[in-house]
């Protein structure tokens, strides 16, 4: 007989009935078994995990080096248990267990107050073989102490730094969670610095690195455990005679430990990553990163920000500029295609050419024809001055106007695109070869053509307006116009002093992007080269003389472009280390065509600039500046332009082809992809224009080139020593010069001609540096052929 059993489902029921009720609700049963069994899951795996296992050593912070000066102390009660507290099992086979809680990533928690008794730990990591980083260490921290005892204005800010052998602690108490201060009232934050010297040989340097890889691939806890560190920097340590470079080995483990902090920071680089030679530059290269980074640790300590530009304090916002907004400090662009064609199609209705002054107006009318339209063009500032005396009365009216009031659409432009504007009329902005340079990727082709160093160079200009409206510019429609100057000036003082505070806002802005190096962010803090070539025309400001002379003062090169539309203003330019004037087309028609000029007798005032030019050629370094665009001034202009060579005689003739930028916003002249000369087009052209100059009995010559900026330059013999080409520039004899003459003084560009053309940037060798590293434009590594 069957027997009756009692369930919980109810009553009194036989195993048929049980039967029959799991074939009705199976279903159902399984639906919530599943769910329970997946909430169980859930809930346990989101509670607080706790690593108990690590790979030696297993010391206790207890058992850890401390630094000379006052010991740190951390309170090990408040850390987790100790392994032995776990079953011996557990210790030797479990799985690897994650101590420490979850942390929500630095962005989304809320900042903490730093007004009150917050102080910061800094915790000096080494690992050392042979004891040099050891001794760094322990110097390095009294140093440190030292230099925060003599800061009356911070040393309540900190704790005294500590240091700690990495083979005698254990990495769970440091490299999960920031450690937990002893004192729970006063909030500790902690600075990581990590000295490292590489061996490729199994060192300590190996627990660690898979320490901090294991750290960020394990699900169970937060990909940046250690956001909530103040910051962390790593100098490294190596030997450039075993591994001469750091693509055979040099400091090698430094950069792994760079970058694993960075991931596991949520990127909170304080400072880049230094690396010394220990037989060679340690002392210098150590001093620069300890000195940068002293800074910066007060700097964060005093604000809780590491400043702008690194994550977690800002970003540098420009970035996203880096390719939008040409390549070069004065570099032309064409936009995309797709952009273009729409354009194209909307041109076909309002032309923007401006053939009369009554295109000048069809021009504002459309610019004004949606004035609520945020998105439309910019209004663009013509001035009629040299066109109606009616017009005149407005511009007397207008002449204490700002030319980019801050309120302006202008200025918020000109701002996003990664412009500091400085004043009412200036305007600074590190370009995409500075910052290359800062992470050792190459420099510009200034660099292999004249020896610029692009990490030290700042690029800024005086006046935002210009008087053309190229067509392959890709800042019109952004930047202000016209003939006259007619708005309030700026002191010269007040804007060498902003542009200059803007530049190395700008360079700081870098110190946590991956790959800047120590030495060249250290270098990039001293300007040594100014390229006056930025939106705007420079000699347009009434005080440029004024302004050379600051730079010069400070011993910083100037490298000045103009459009080749102010004679007077050329023709009354005081001493500049080397003065452009953009060619861009070889005859009035085409000149009109492209450059598109506000000023009526624009073909004059070009002859003119050409003449003061050639006038100017045994004072100045004198360059002509020609941007190929195909089908606008390439084709069959070869005869035309050696004519303005034979007019103007200037030292150098540097010949560049238009740059393809895919979102430039120009505001659409017709230009696609397909008027991009291939750098075989540019070198025949080149070659032609050059035969064309020597059948002229001019003696000029191809003397360098820059293939990955489609860029070559001819130069005159004057520049040819022993047949070798001479193009690079002394720049301290250009100084002294300067100091012995006045910038009126009497001397020719070839007293400061500098030593031979590096083998690598002359004619036929391509110009790439092999010092550096060459990526492409997503940071691939190309091989250099
Ligand atoms: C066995 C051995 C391997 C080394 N491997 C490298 C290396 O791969 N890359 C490097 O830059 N330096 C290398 N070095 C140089 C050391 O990093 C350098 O001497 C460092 O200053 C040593 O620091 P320490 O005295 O604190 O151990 C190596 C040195 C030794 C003895
Ligand atoms: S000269 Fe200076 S501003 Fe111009 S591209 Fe080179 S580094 Fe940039």
């Amino acid at each position: 007989m069957a027997s009756n059993l009692t369930t919980d489902w109810g009553g009194s029921q036989s195993p048929g009935d049980f039967l029959e009720f799991w074939h009705t609700h199976r279903e159902v049963i399984l639906v919530v078994v599943i769910c329970f069994s997946s909430t169980a899951w859930i809930l346990y795996s989101t509670l607080p995990t706790r690593r108990v296992i690590k790979q030696p050593p297993t010391h206790s912070v207890a058992t850890a080096k401390l630094a000379p000066t006052k010991p740190v102390v951390l309170n090990t009660e408040n850390l987790e248990a100790p392994v032995e507290a776990l079953p011996q099992d557990a210790v030797a086979h479990g799985p690897r267990r994650i101590k420490g809680e979850l942390r929500k990533p630095e962005a989304t928690r809320k900042v903490s107050s730093f007004e009150g008794s917050r102080r910061t730990q800094v915790l000096i990591f080494y690992s050392s073989l042979t004891t040099t980083t050891e001794k760094i260490a322990n110097d390095f921290a009294r140093n440190l102490s030292a230099s925060l005892e003599g800061d009356a204005e911070r040393k309540d800010l900190f704790c005294d730094p500590s240091v700690l052998d990495l083979a005698q602690i254990d990495y769970d108490e440091y490299f999960i969670n920031p450690p937990k201060p002893v004192d729970s009232t006063t909030p500790v934050e902690y600075f990581y610095l990590l000295l490292i010297p590489s061996y490729n040989i199994d060192t300590i340097n190996d627990n660690l690195l898979e320490h901090l890889q294991e750290t960020h691939h394990d699900f169970r806890i937060d990909t940046a455990p250690l956001s909530g560190l103040l910051g962390y920097s790593v100098f490294g340590l190596g030997d450039r005679e075993g591994w001469p470079t750091e693509e055979e080995g040099f400091c090698f483990q430094a950069k792994e430990v760079d970058r694993w902090m960075a991931k596991l920071t949520g990127r909170k680089r304080a400072y880049p990553l230094g690396m010394g030679d220990k037989k060679q530059d340690l002392k210098n290269r150590l001093g620069e990163w300890a000195e940068g980074m002293t800074d910066v640790l007060k700097l964060a300590a005093t604000t809780g920000s590491l400043g702008e530009g690194v994550p977690g304090s800002g970003d540098a916002d420009e970035s996203d500029f880096e390719y939008a907004s040409g390549e070069d400090d004065d570099e032309v662009v064409v936009e995309e295609s797709a952009t273009l064609k729409k354009k194209k199609k909307n041109n076909n209705k309002k032309t923007t050419n401006i053939d009369d002054v009554e295109d000048l107006g069809r021009i504002m009318k459309s610019n004004q024809a949606s004035p609520n339209d945020s998105k439309g063009p910019t209004p663009i500032a013509i001035d009629f001055t040299t066109y109606k005396k009616s017009n005149a009365k407005k511009a007397v009216a207008q002449t204490v106007k700002e030319m980019v009031p801050k309120s302006s659409p202008t200025y918020t432009s000109l701002t996003k695109q990664g412009y500091s504007i400085v004043g009412s009329h200036s305007g600074v902005k590190i370009c995409r070869w500075t910052k290359s340079a800062l992470r050792g990727r190459g420099s510009c082709y200034k660099y292999s053509f004249y020896g610029i160093a692009s990490h030290q160079c700042m690029e800024t200009t005086p006046s935002l307006s210009c008087s053309n409206k190229c067509v392959f510019c890709w800042r019109h429609g952004t930047n202000p116009v016209g003939t006259t100057w007619r708005w309030v000036v700026d002191p010269p003082e007040m804007i060498f002093e902003g542009v200059k505070a803007g530049h190395y806002q700008k360079i700081k802005m870098m110190r946590g992007v991956p790959g800047v190096r120590a030495e060249r962010f250290a270098e990039a803090m001293r300007i040594r080269h100014c390229a006056l070539s930025l939106v705007g025309e420079p000699i347009f400001y009434p005080h440029i003389n004024e302004f050379l002379g600051m730079l010069h003062a400070e011993r910083i090169s100037s490298f000045l472009v103009c459009n080749a539309q102010h004679p007077d203003q050329l023709a009354a330019l005081k001493a500049v280390t080397q003065l452009y004037v953009s060619i861009d087309a070889s005859n009035k028609e085409s000149l009109r065509k492209i450059d598109r000029p506000l000023h009526r007798d624009f073909w004059e005032r070009f002859q003119r600039c050409l003449d003061i030019l050639r006038e100017k050629r045994f004072k100045h370094r004198t360059v002509f500046r020609l941007t190929l665009v195909k089908g606008f001034n390439i084709e069959d202009e070869v005869e035309g332009y050696a004519d303005l060579v034979e007019r103007g005689l200037p030292c150098f003739v540097e010949i560049k082809g238009v740059t393809y930028c895919g979102t430039s916003t120009s505001a659409g002249a017709g230009l696609s992809m397909a008027n991009v000369p291939f750098y075989a087009e540019v070198t025949e052209f080149v070659t032609a224009l050059n035969k064309k100059l020597n059948e002229r009995g001019l003696d000029y010559g191809l003397a360098a080139e820059h293939a990955h900026s489609c860029c070559v330059l001819i130069a005159s013999g004057r520049f040819r020593v022993d047949g070798k080409w001479h193009t690079r520039i002394d720049y301290t004899r250009f100084f002294e010069l300067l100091e012995e003459r006045g910038a009126d003084g009497d001397w020719k560009p070839e007293d400061y001609m500098g030593p031979e053309t590096p083998e690598w940037a002359t004619w036929g060798k391509g110009g790439f540096d092999p010092r550096d590293e060459r990526v492409d434009r997503k940071g691939r590594k190309i091989e250099v052929s």
